[in-house]
This record gives structure tokens, sequence and C-alpha cells, in this order.
């Protein structure tokens, strides 16, 4: 699993998976439901102000992942953990009700952990394929039932649950959370006047006048201020008990589960939607993903009208906000009333850009957000999302199966194959020293500009494995070089090699001779096989 290394984190995704479930092909089909296993297990940070780009080949669960972590699709297990704002600032829904349910569910925590356990064990001895399926799946529903229903509690409680008398624990907390929820009405009202002024006045000083002449907005600060008092005054509660409890032997367990972040997965449709605007994505076919029967204006105006920045298109300063948007973006004022057809492929994606920047977000998908156009137009866009990004301090997830863009623009890389994570590092990193075989062979498959330095061009051999039934242990093993007996066994865990750089690969535990020895063992069976192949063919 990865660590921080002290960079502020905007995203912990923890164990995330994504699973579509394949339809039975009719109502008497027996056996466990099939899913095509799109994301397993990804672990990953997200750091504040980084491009972190994800690659890997089609098909292998990158727009998933993107889409997943945004929850426009609905994650089958795991959290995605969003810090662009706190628990104590939104206080949702589901953090109330866990707080409530604390003594009534928490000592049953231990007995859905030896569940789990059981359902492990049972699957170990289990030989029959079809009942394993079956157990693997109950043993998901398990762990996801385990997630959802204590892992919040933890994170929120801690330390707090090791106290033998957890109603009042419950208690404590619930008039702690009870002033964090009326102080977040505030807050969201306060954020709401601001955004709708940042919008309309553009020079610094005149904002913060405007503001500070509200009465309104003086208002709700006076209130903010007083239920501030009112929360420390409840935290100190919360902290008084803590101390009381630290003697005990549970206690630093589970204070170790503590963590402000927000459960994106478990907010309401109601909070993800305050979210939203803060969490945009770009897609790649800038034509397929504009609708083309509305004007540039329209579409770009479409998500700021939809969250209220402005109440209609007549509204004073909405024509100029669009404008500057646009203008951001390098298109023309005029354009505003013109539709997607009469554009070039750099210019909608120009346009797809600026409608997801209208919101003002903190954080952007950028799924495969050039690779349709030509390249000297996808370095016009490079170079524009990397403007925004340092003008406007925005964050990018970076998803493409483009080596070259990808070296380019991002921090970070991570590797994807067939759903996992295989390797993770910084840019720079990863191309002078890859370390996992499919990162290797991807590098070499790196299309024609590397010609000139001599570097012949390769493309993968073997075919992709299905989602659907991924290779048991590692799942790259059916392609590998170097594959080893284990390597069909058991699935490696991405470990960090080196500062920063992670790697999910069997080889890292093993001498040069073993890997050597592995290689030249494949090598060997694929040309007494290719012989045997050549013998067939000639008789
Ligand atoms: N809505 C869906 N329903 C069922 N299966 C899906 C769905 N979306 C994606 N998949 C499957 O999930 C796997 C991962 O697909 P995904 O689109 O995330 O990969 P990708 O790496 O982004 O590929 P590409 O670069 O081709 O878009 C594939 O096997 C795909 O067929």
């Amino acid at each position: 699993m990865e660590k921080s290394n002290n960079k502020k984190v905007l995203f912990k995704i923890r164990n995330l998976k994504k699973y579509f479930p394949i339809k039975k092909k009719s109502i008497f089909s027996r056996g466990a439901n099939q899913y095509v296993h799109a994301n397993e297990s990804i672990s990953i940070d997200i750091h504040q102000g980084e491009t972190f780009g994800l690659v890997g080949e089609s098909g292998c669960g990158k727009s998933t992942f993107g889409r997943t972590i945004l929850q426009i699709y609905e994650q089958t297990e795991g959290t995605t953990l969003y810090y662009g704002t706190t628990l104590d600032e939104l206080a949702p829904e589901y953090m109330g009700k866990d707080i409530k349910d604390i003594a009534k569910k928490f000592p049953e925590y231990e007995k859905e952990v030896e569940k789990l356990n059981s359902i492990y064990s049972e699957i170990e001895k289990t030989e029959d394929e079809e009942k394993k399926a079956e157990l693997n799946e109950s043993a998901m529903f398990q762990r996801r039932h385990i997630q959802e229903n204590y892992e919040n509690m933890l994170r929120i409680a801690g330390g707090l649950l090791a106290d033998d008398d957890l109603s009042e624990v419950s208690s404590i907390l619930d008039q702690y959370y009870q002033k964090i929820k009326e102080r977040s009405k505030i807050i969201l009202e306060i954020k709401k006047i601001k955004e709708k002024d940042e919008v309309r006045i553009r020079d610094k000083k005149e904002l913060k006048n405007t503001l500070i002449n509200d009465p309104k907005y003086k208002e709700l600060l006076s209130r903010k201020e007083k239920l501030d008092k009112e929360v420390s005054e409840k935290k100190a509660n919360i902290d008084y008990k803590k101390e009381e409890l630290k003697a005990k032997d549970s206690f630093e367990k589970l204070e170790s589960f503590v963590d402000d972040g927000i459960d994106l997965s478990r907010l309401t449709s109601e909070e993800m939607r305050e979210l939203r605007k803060d969490l945009q994505i770009i897609f790649q076919d800038p034509y397929g993903s504009l609708d083309t029967k509305m004007t540039v204006g329209n579409i770009i105006g479409e998500g700021v009208l939809g969250h209220g920045l402005f109440k209609n298109r007549k509204e004073e300063g909405y024509n100029e906000y669009i404008q500057d948007v646009m203008g951001k973006c390098g298109l023309a004022p005029y354009f505003i009333h013109r539709y997607p057809h009469q554009f070039s492929g750099g210019q909608r994606q120009r346009i797809g850009i600026a409608r997801a920047l209208a919101l003002n977000p903190s954080f952007i998908v950028c799924d495969e957000a050039v690779s349709a156009l030509d390249v000297s137009i996808q370095s016009q866009i490079i170079n524009l999302l990397q403007d925004l990004k340092t003008d406007l301090n925005l964050t990018y997830l970076f998803i493409t199966h483009d080596l070259s863009v990808v070296k380019y623009i991002s921090d970070r890389i991570g590797v994807m194959y067939l759903g996992v994570m295989v390797e993770l590092s910084d840019s720079d990193k990863i191309f002078a020293n890859p370390q996992h075989p499919y990162t290797k062979a991807l590098l070499q498959a790196i299309p024609r500009t590397d010609v000139d330095k001599g570097q012949e061009l390769q493309t993968i051999e073997g075919d992709i494995p299905s989602a659907v039934n991924p290779p048991k242990g590692c799942r790259f093993h059916t392609r590998c070089k170097y594959c080893m007996d284990i390597c069909k066994q058991f699935e490696p865990e991405l470990k960090e090699v080196e500062e920063g750089h992670f790697v999910a690969c069997h080889l890292m535990d093993v001498s040069e001779e073993t890997k050597i020895k592995a290689f030249e063992e494949n090598e060997e069976k694929r040309l007494k096989k290719e012989r045997e192949l050549a013998k067939e063919a000639n008789l």
C-alpha cells in the first residue's frame, strides 16, 4: 500500500474494486453470478496539485477507475476518501448514522470479522471451482458489509470505542455531530455566497469588499463564529474522554483508524451533488460528449446554471463569465452562439475543458483527453491543461494509453494491467528505471519517436486475458517472460522498492540468478513450442 510521503493527499483510495455484473444467460442458469473484474483492490494516494498519469493497454480499467473515484460508477468495494473538505465541515448523514449505531453495532464488529475469516478458511479447503466462486462471492459481500458498516465508525470514533460504555460514547459524539451539522449548513451558505460573488467579481480586492459589506454574509459569519465556539466545547468533551481511555490496551489500535477524509461512496446524492462541482471529468471524444443541438455558451453554462452560480442566462454578468472561461481555454468570445459541429477537434476539446472549468473544480479526470487529436493539436491542448493547472491550482488524473503524452505531462505515473496497479512512481523514475516486466514491455512499445534512438518498436506478446476470469496469482503471468511458479499461485502486493517507487511483482524478492533462470526456462519452453508448431505445419 502506498504511503503519502508527507505530501498533502487529496484522495486516499483503498482497496477499490469495481465489478460489472454480467447478465446470466437465462434465469435458470445455475452457479454464482459472473462479473467483469474491471478494477481489483487498487490502493493509491493522489496528491494535491499533481498530475497523476494512469497508463495501460486498452480495456485494463483506466476509465473505470477514473469514473469510480468520481462516483459516476458505484464502487463495488473499498473506500475513496476525499480531503478537499473535511468530515467536520461537511458533517455528512452517514457520520450521524454511524455515531447513533455505535452501541448496537460495534460489539458485532469482531463477530463479523470472525465470520469473514471462517469463509476464507472454507475457500482454502474447497477444491470444487464452482463452490469456490460462490464462497468468493460471499467473502466479497461480507467484506463489503464490514466496510460499509464498521470502518467509517472506526474512522469517526477511533479510540473512544475502547470504552465499556458505548452508549455514552455515542452520546458524546452525537452532541458534537449535531453541532457540526448545524454549522455545516452555515458553511455551505457562506461558500455559496462566495462562489456566486467570485464568478461575478474578478478583482480580489473588490471581491473582499463586496463580501464584507454584504449584511447576509456578515450575519452568517457571526453565526458561524458562535457555532465554532460551541463545536470546540463539544470537541473538548471528546478529547477529555480520550485522555481517560488512553491507558486501555485497545485504545491505540482503535485510535489509529481516525481519519477525517470523506468517504465519497457513502454520501447521499444531495451531498455528492455539492461536491460534484469540485470533481470534474473531460472525455476523450470531444464531439460525442457535446450536445450537438446546444450552442457553445449553453454547453458551458449548463452546469453553471444547474449549480445555481447564476439564476438564469439573463442575469447580469452571466455572459461575461462564460466568455471569461472561454477566453481562459483559448476560445474567442463570439463563439458563444455557435454549435459544436462548426469547430475542429481541438476546439471542441477546448469547449469540453471550458465546460468542466466553469464550475471551478479542484480535481479533473482527463480521460484520454487528447487521444483523438492530431499530434500538433495534442500539444496545444496539453499546454493549455498545464497552464490551467498552474494558474488554478488543479489536480489531474490523466488517463491515457499513450506513453509519450503521459511522460510529458505527469508528475507520477501508475501502470495498470488487467484492473490492478502493477507499478507506480515518479514519472522520471518509471522511464529511467522501470521494474515491472509489464512496464518494461510497455516502454519498448512506445511508437515511432524512439526509432531515432535506435529502439525497436515492439508489441507485447500474447493476448490480454479475460477480465471475467482473470488469471490466478499475478495477472500478468500468462504473458510474462520471467514467470516463475509462485507467480501462478499468489498475487504480488504493491510494495515500495525504493523511495516513492512501488512495484507489484514477485521478481522484486528474488536474486538476479533466479530471474535469469526463469527467463531462460520460459524462453526454452517458447522455442520448443515454436519448433513443435513448425513441425506440425510441415507434416
Ligand atoms: N459499463 C460497463 N459494463 C460492463 N463492463 C464494462 C463497462 N465499462 C467497462 N467495462 C469493462 O471493464 C473493463 C475495463 O474497461 P475500461 O473502459 O475501464 O478500460 P480502459 O483501460 O479505460 O480502456 P480504453 O482505453 O479502451 O477505454 C473492460 O473489460 C470493459 O469491457
